[in-house]
């Protein structure tokens, strides 16, 4: 075999240069920010003070005597009085605390209905998704202040409920930021390299979409903090606030009374709501710096594509998949459809059938959209939530795929299954380690300690032919090339011991002179394990390095199927005629070389015209 050198096509790896991923060190470019620590000093200033004021002060903030109104600064009054003989002071610092009880209400209230919410929106889709967007939409229509009126001339002026009212409210902004988070992360293809590695669930949410979430809804509290700390404000100085409650925002009401007699009583309270508010704005400013958030979208993958010409699906009989003893993988009739604006149905798969024995290398060749990978999702039940699939037959090892719980689903996948994807560095997540994404299947699936899980994923690194395992180990995605990325992949695809191997076009997105080496290697790790393989491609030179069979695929359906070396020599169908031909166009024809008994390793590699790299 050989071994590709440390150098891929993007030159070696430049560990040190590279920066370090933004969730680590964030704390400490936040503390490195001198207007973060500004605004943090503030803030924390001001809880303190709250806290402590039954200690900073012997005076009630809300025990008014009428014989001390408007007293100067100074004596018992640090801050003086307001207008009925209330201390400022105590109002200040109890205010603080009205203030901060008040807005925590408001960003627990919205969180608690906001975050799950839009998690299982995003990534469940579907009828929840439905459901929940129409009512945030709903929910946002109605005028704020409206509705918190109404509800406090209903139930008594309280500030608490009026700021749980107020998160309910505003609990659709957070839905829809959590929401659109979770389905760009969903859609990256690191996520569905999970899903195929067996993780349930609950362990991408924990290990991949949270991450993804939590910065911009830290950020989105922060600003959540102020914004409920205004409203708050608003309400108490309308009066609408509870009456035996100090507050900013009442105090500001009584200096406006006031506004002639005592012009400095307005001071207190505005300077506090301002540099609050502020304090807070600015520290979601700078944690989205530190926290490296654009407060954009990441973009949504391209597996959704509907470039391809409709397939008209025609009449005609779909051969069945032969009955063989020893197959791993048998499809027979596989239909895939998806729904169309106009509430019809495009069936982009008609009737595909296939069989793929222990230890073969099918490979699944036509022009892009000829319905390759939608097939191949569709034995990893890894087709988008719209796609309806049937199929007269579709087992594995024996095992009726069709209607399988996604529990027995993710049992299989990554264990049984393994698969190699087309884009080595999109299916790493950048946020975490490489031995950290190869070890967690392995202890998932094979309850290996971690320990044992990193002593194997070393091993299984040195396997695929990387030089130096244990700096790949500790090293992030971005930290090593392209060939190298594709090569992790192709460790954590058979890391379990998987039967069957599915690889979709694993070396189109690599550099030529790696290619032909990740060929290598997969026909190596196939011979040493006897692994079923379907390999995905539109490259007969592949094919002809490769497989042992051919399926070819056009407008989703198989038209011809044989053994490698007959389908070389010998293509009946007219299309493989075609697809032949214009691999090998500009070398003798096919009869020509086949005459001269040359084998099929002997043709070039060179691509489909209409192929290429996604
Ligand atoms: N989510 C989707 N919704 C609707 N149609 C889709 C969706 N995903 C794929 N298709 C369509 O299914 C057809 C087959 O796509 P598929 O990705 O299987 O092609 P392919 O042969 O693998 O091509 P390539 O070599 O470019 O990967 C295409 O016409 C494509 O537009």
């Amino acid at each position: 075999m050989s071994i590709l050198s440390d150098a891929g096509p993007a030159g070696p790896a430049p560990v040190d240069a590279v920066a370090a991923p933004a969730r680590a060190g964030a704390v400490r470019r936040l503390l490195r920010n001198p207007v973060a620590v500004v605004a943090l000093v503030w803030l924390v200033a001001v809880a303190v003070l709250a806290l402590l004021a039954p200690l900073l002060t012997s005076q009630s903030p809300t025990a008014s005597k009428i014989t001390e109104a408007l007293a100067p600064m100074g004596g018992d009054h640090p801050l003086g009085t307001d207008g009925v003989g209330r201390d400022v002071w105590a109002q200040l610092l109890y205010g603080a605390r009205t203030s901060l009880i008040g807005s925590l209400i408001v960003v627990a209230v919205s969180l608690l209905l906001g975050l799950p919410a839009g998690v299982l929106a995003g990534y469940r889709r579907g009828r929840f998704d439905a459901v929940a967007s129409w009512v945030a939409n709903l929910l946002m229509a109605l005028p704020a202040i409206i509705v918190l009126l109404v509800v406090l001339a209903q139930f008594g002026r309280s500030t608490a409920l009026a700021m749980a009212v107020f998160g309910v409210i505003i609990a659709p902004g957070v839905f829809r930021l959590v929401r659109s988070s979770v389905i760009a992360v969903r859609e990256e293809l690191y996520v569905d390299a999970a899903r195929v590695a067996g993780l349930s669930d609950a362990r991408i949410m924990r290990r991949h979409v949270l991450p993804v979430v939590v910065p911009p809804t830290v950020i989105q509290v922060s600003q959540l903090l102020g914004i409920a700390i205004v409203i708050q404000a608003g309400l108490e100085f309308l009066g609408l606030g509870s009456a035996n409650q100090a507050s900013w925002g009442g105090m500001l009401s009584d200096a406006f009374q006031n506004i002639y007699a005592q012009p400095r009583l307005l001071l207190w309270p505005a300077l506090a709501i301002v540099l609050t508010v502020t304090a807070f704005s600015l520290l979601g400013n700078a944690l989205r710096d530190a926290l490296g958030v654009s407060g954009r979208v990441p973009r949504v993958r391209r597996r959704q594509r509907t470039d391809a010409p409709p397939v008209v699906a025609a009449g005609g009989e779909v051969p069945a998949a032969p009955d063989v003893p020893d197959a791993l993988l048998v499809l027979d009739g596989l239909r895939v459809a998806y729904p169309t604006p106009e509430g019809t149905e495009r069936e982009v798969v008609h009737g595909v059938s296939l069989t793929v024995r222990r230890g073969e290398v099918l490979g699944l060749v036509g022009e892009s959209g000829s319905g390759k990978s939608q097939t191949a999702f569709a034995v990893l039940g890894l087709l988008p939530p719209q796609a309806r699939t049937s199929a007269a037959r579709m087992t594995f090892d024996g095992t009726d795929l069709r209607g399988l719980s996604p529990a027995a689903m993710n049992r299989l996948r990554g264990r049984r299954i393994g698969y190699i994807p087309q884009e080595p560095m999109s299916n790493l997540d950048p946020s975490f380690t490489i031995g950290s994404q190869l070890t967690e299947p392995m202890r998932h699936h094979l309850g290996l300690s971690k320990d044992e899980a990193r002593t194997r994923a070393l091993q299984l690194l040195d396997r695929v032919g990387i030089p130096d395992p244990a700096r790949v180990f500790a090293s992030y995605p971005h930290q090593v090339s392209g060939g190298m990325a594709q090569r992790v992949l192709i460790a954590g695809a058979v890391s379990c011991d998987p039967d069957l191997l599915i690889a979709d076009e694993p070396t189109t997105a690599l550099d030529v002179t790696v290619q032909a080496e990740v060929l290598d290697l997969v026909r190596e790790l196939q011979a040493e394990r006897q692994m079923g393989v379907v390999l995905v491609t539109h490259d007969f030179g592949v094919v002809a390095d490769v497989c042992d069979t051919v399926a070819v695929m056009r407008d989703g359906r198989i038209v011809e199927s044989a053994p490698a070396e007959r389908l070389f020599a010998d293509p009946q169908h007219e299309y493989t005629r075609m697809l032949l031909g214009s691999t090998l166009e500009d070398t003798p024809a096919r009869g020509a070389l086949a005459g001269a008994g040359l084998h099929p390793e002997e043709i070039a590699p060179a691509p489909l015209t209409s192929g290429g790299p996604r």
